[in-house]
């Protein structure tokens, strides 16, 4: 639970109110007690007139309604400490989410995994609402509660210090035998419930084979097994919550044998001391138990609490920039370039040269780094080592908007923003309705735009949601017609595009090389034949760089490429 406790300490303020309340608290049940000892006393023991124990009474109600009071501020503190915990820890995430670099945000940051764990954020309340509130209450109250004892009778005070850790004692046993039991009773929910989509998805398939049957026997048994791991923590729960009121039954009547003792036999002890000791006891091993019940509420929230802190403690490697501006045609030159996955493949490249207004393409077998080398060209990617310049001035020095307005970058799936065809193609920019139809018509979209009911205004779902790949990266293409790029990095799709598609994109490019650098990730033989300079990756490193002509004689990649010819379409 340490870093549960470590968020709970940023809240010192919280703390310390809780802190106070559960003073006053303690000093309420003392107080409360007191008036009934007293009412009671003078009632049957000194026979006194209602009236003299009215004050009392009105006590008594005091007390009462302080309790009551503090109880609901102490309720109302630790929601708003869980409150201000969730809220602080969604902040952190959302602001840890906006730096990841791209590259890390594929692995990190699928739509599941943000809602999995926003929803592990309100996991953790338990700990905040009920566990750190009791854990100040336990603290507090038994302790107050004992000096009051002492005071009144020393030897009470020992029976309730020596019986109290034995309630603590078996809330840790019983947590030490039921955990490996709630460990597998996870194991098999989460079996189950793996076997029964794993069938529901296959049913029809299982129908058709005649294996339905077979399979519902299946089921049964997956299902008996997570019911017989229930049944057996719940037996270990109602035997422990019985150990536990035989532990707190025990304890009061030792205390009453005792006291029963002083005052009969040895009579040095009087009524009213002895009430008192016998009306505060259960106060004080009622808040001890129920430490133990919101610690295992608390337990509940450590799973979460650690998903959340690793998301938090995971390094970032942000691309870092300067403050250089940038514009005109580019040139890009590169030195023992490195860039490496945690721990997974790596790219190496020992010169890179493009010129500028080049039309230049990344070719190789699949899955040998030419996505890779694309976007750490691009400022994408951190390079780990190695130096980038961009016409002449390193990377690092340049200022990352002047870039990105300089750029466009086109991947394979290009992301569409839930919103209007109108914003998704002039992305905050201000554009004339003309200029976006006109950027859209470019990229072969004319057709697709009078189809459309609403025109421009034609709403896109988040992720480009009923649009094709291909539907997709011509509205990217749009985007890059309307900012005039300098340079367009594009990775070529891999997926088979039907013809016209292939002849609009490469219509595209044709007409944003004339004004920049191009440097296109080709998976295409008509890509690759239109480039004027070409570069081959192969296991992470550039094994040839030049012209057509330069590599049909450095490059056997290339040779048996063009052997291939024009009956293969595709590199792959
Ligand atoms: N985010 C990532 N984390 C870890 N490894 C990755 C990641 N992205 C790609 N890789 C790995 O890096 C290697 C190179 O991938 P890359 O996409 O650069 O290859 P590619 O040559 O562009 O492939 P393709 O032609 O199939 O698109 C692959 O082995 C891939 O599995």
């Amino acid at each position: 639970m340490k870093t549960l406790q470590a968020w709970a300490m940023q809240y010192r303020l919280f703390l310390g109110i809780l802190f106070l309340i559960n003073v006053l608290l303690g000093i309420t049940v003392i107080g409360q007690s007191y008036a009934i000892v007293q009412i009671v006393d003078s009632v049957f023991m000194e026979s006194t007139t209602f009236q003299q124990i009215v004050p009392y009474l009105m006590g008594l109600a005091a007390f009462l309604l302080i309790r009551t009071f503090l109880n609901y501020t102490n309720a109302r503190i630790g929601l708003s400490l869980s409150h201000h915990v969730r809220h602080s820890l969604r902040n952190a995430l959302t602001t840890k989410w906006t730096k990841i670099p791209v590259e890390q945000t594929g692995e990190s940051l699928t739509g599941s995994r943000i809602t999995t764990l926003i929803e592990q954020i309100d996991q953790i309340d338990p700990y905040f609402r009920e566990y750190i509130p009791q854990v100040i209450k336990t603290t507090i109250l038994p302790l107050l509660i004992l000096i009051a004892v002492f005071y009144v009778n020393p030897n009470s005070g020992w029976i309730m210090l020596i019986t109290a850790p034995f309630i603590p004692i078996s809330y840790i046993l019983i947590g030490v035998k039921t955990q490996q039991k709630s460990e597998r009773q996870l194991a098999e929910l989460s079996r189950f419930s793996g076997k029964f989509l794993d069938i529901l998805q296959g049913l029809p398939t299982l129908k058709l084979l005649g294996r339905g049957k077979e399979q519902s026997d299946i089921l049964q048994q997956n299902n008996q097994g997570f019911q017989n791991t229930t049944l057996s923590i719940l037996k270990i729960a109602f035997a422990s919550s019985f150990f536990i009121e035989l532990i707190i039954t025990l304890g009061i009547g030792l205390l009453a044998l005792e006291i029963g003792f002083q005052m009969l036999v040895y009579e040095t002890l009087a009524f009213a001391s002895a009430f008192f000791i016998l009306a505060i006891a259960p106060e004080y091993y009622n808040s001890l138990k129920e430490l133990g019940s919101a610690f295992h509420t608390g337990r509940g929230s450590l799973a979460a609490a650690e998903q959340i802190s690793k998301e938090l403690d995971k390094e970032e490697r942000p691309v870092s920039w300067g403050s250089q501006f940038i514009e005109g045609p580019i040139r890009l030159d590169a030195n023992s370039l490195s860039f490496q996955y945690d721990d997974g493949f790596e790219l190496y490249v020992n010169h890179f040269t493009l010129a500028k207004q080049k039309r230049a393409v990344i070719i190789g077998p699949s899955g040998q780094g030419k996505t890779t080398l694309l976007n750490v060209l691009a400022g994408i990617y951190e390079k780990q080592q190695g130096e980038l310049r961009l016409n002449g001035e390193l990377r690092e020095n340049i200022d990352e908007n002047s870039w990105w307005k300089t750029t466009s970058y086109i991947s394979q799936q290009p992301y569409l923003f839930s919103g209007t065809l109108r914003e998704n193609v002039s992305m905050g920019e201000h554009y004339t309705d003309d200029e976006v139809t006109k950027a859209l018509q470019t990229s072969g979209l004319q057709e697709w735009i009078t189809s459309l009911p609403q025109g421009l205004d034609t709403n896109i779902g988040e992720g480009g949601r009923g649009l094709s790949g291909g539907e997709k990266q011509r509205v990217a293409l749009a985007r890059a017609f309307l900012k005039k790029p300098t340079m367009v990095f594009f990775d070529e799709p891999t997926v088979g595009l039907d013809v016209r598609t292939e002849q609009i994109l490469a219509n595209s490019i044709d007409a944003l090389a004339e004004t920049a650098t191009v440097l296109t990730v080709a998976h295409r033989l008509p890509t690759i034949r239109k480039a004027e300079w070409l570069y081959v990756i192969e296991g992470g490193k550039v094994t040839a760089m030049g012209t057509p002509e330069d590599l049909l004689i450095t490059s056997p990649y290339y040779q048996s490429l063009m052997k291939r010819g024009a009956s293969d379409a595709n590199t792959h």
